[in-house]
């Protein structure tokens, strides 16, 4: 099968409140595939699909020919296996040290020999250069290097796919764009298949093999990076320019200013 992962007619609610709805997806292997969006458009949600975390009410997530919510809690746990999640602000544990960073999802999912972790976290760190800032401790290096560690623990276990949600957040532009390249080399690299969420469209669009843009829970473009570019879809331009007003709009949804300021309208 050529996708990794398929989304098919996917419903989705927190509750009674409607998130996600007739959803369609493919992820095919091997690509970089970004998942762009403005706030609270569901990106989130559909890697906590992807991973398992939340149950859809209807339609399906199927991962490497496996329906994800038809799995019993220990399938799960070994499809998990297979995926490297780097979560919004996906810290690093404080008190331990960058070696140990990498080392925890070895330690926690395998019983390899400690010369053996040790020459894979070594390995991890040189792929993101920072093999020789192994022995140091998270507050001894910077936010952008942090990331890069962040980058190597989601890879440890050699992921068939791996999900960053918003791995630019909080990055200066020269860490940025170094967090992008090793996104694009580490997915080429291990041979897997990428989900990026992200709403940095300049380092998106650098990398991914082609781009869904979600609004309120349904896709609204898709396409190549080169083709979103050339989008004349108001959606699509609103975001891709950074314009503060469009079809999303500045303010969320509501009474009017006039309204809540008991202003009588003027006829
Ligand atoms: N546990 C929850 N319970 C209820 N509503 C939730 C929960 N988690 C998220 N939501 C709501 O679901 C919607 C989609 O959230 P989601 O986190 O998927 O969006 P997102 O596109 O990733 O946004 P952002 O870019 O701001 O992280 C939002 O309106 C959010 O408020």
């Amino acid at each position: 099968m050529s996708n990794l992962v398929e989304i098919r007619d996917l419903h989705f609610a927190y509750g009674e409140r409607p998130i996600l709805s007739e959803l369609n997806m493919d992820f095919p292997r091997g690509k970089v595939i970004a998942v762009m969006g403005g706030s609270g458009s569901g990106k989130t949600t559909v890697l906590r699909l992807i991973g398992g975390q939340l149950r859809p009410q209807a339609g399906q997530v199927t991962v490497d020919g496996q329906v994800v919510h038809e799995l019993d809690t220990k399938a799960v746990y070994q499809l998990r296996r297979k995926m490297g999640m780097l979560f919004q602000h996906g810290a690093l544990f404080t008190d331990i040290s960058v070696f140990e960073n990498v080392a925890f999802p070895l330690r926690e999912h395998t019983d390899l020999s400690e010369e053996l972790i040790r020459d894979l976290v070594l390995m991890k760190l040189h792929t993101v250069g920072l093999r020789n800032a192994a022995q140091l401790m998270p507050a001894e290096i910077s936010g952008g290097m942090a990331r890069r560690v962040a980058l190597a623990r989601s890879i440890a276990l050699d992921p068939e796919l791996i999900m960053y949600d918003e791995p630019f957040a909080g990055l200066d532009p020269i860490s940025m764009g170094m967090t992008a390249n090793l996104i694009r080399k580490l997915n080429d690299a291990l041979g897997s298949t990428t989900i990026l969420v992200s709403h940095d469209v300049h380092e998106s669009f650098s990398i991914a093999d082609y781009v869904y843009f979600l609004s309120k829970g349904a896709i609204v473009a898709e396409g190549t990076p080169a083709e979103m570019m050339a989008s004349s879809d108001p959606y699509v331009k609103q975001f891709v320019n950074a314009e503060p007003d469009g079809p999303v709009p500045f303010h969320f949804p509501g009474k009017s200013l006039a309204d809540d300021l008991g202003l009588e309208a003027r006829s």
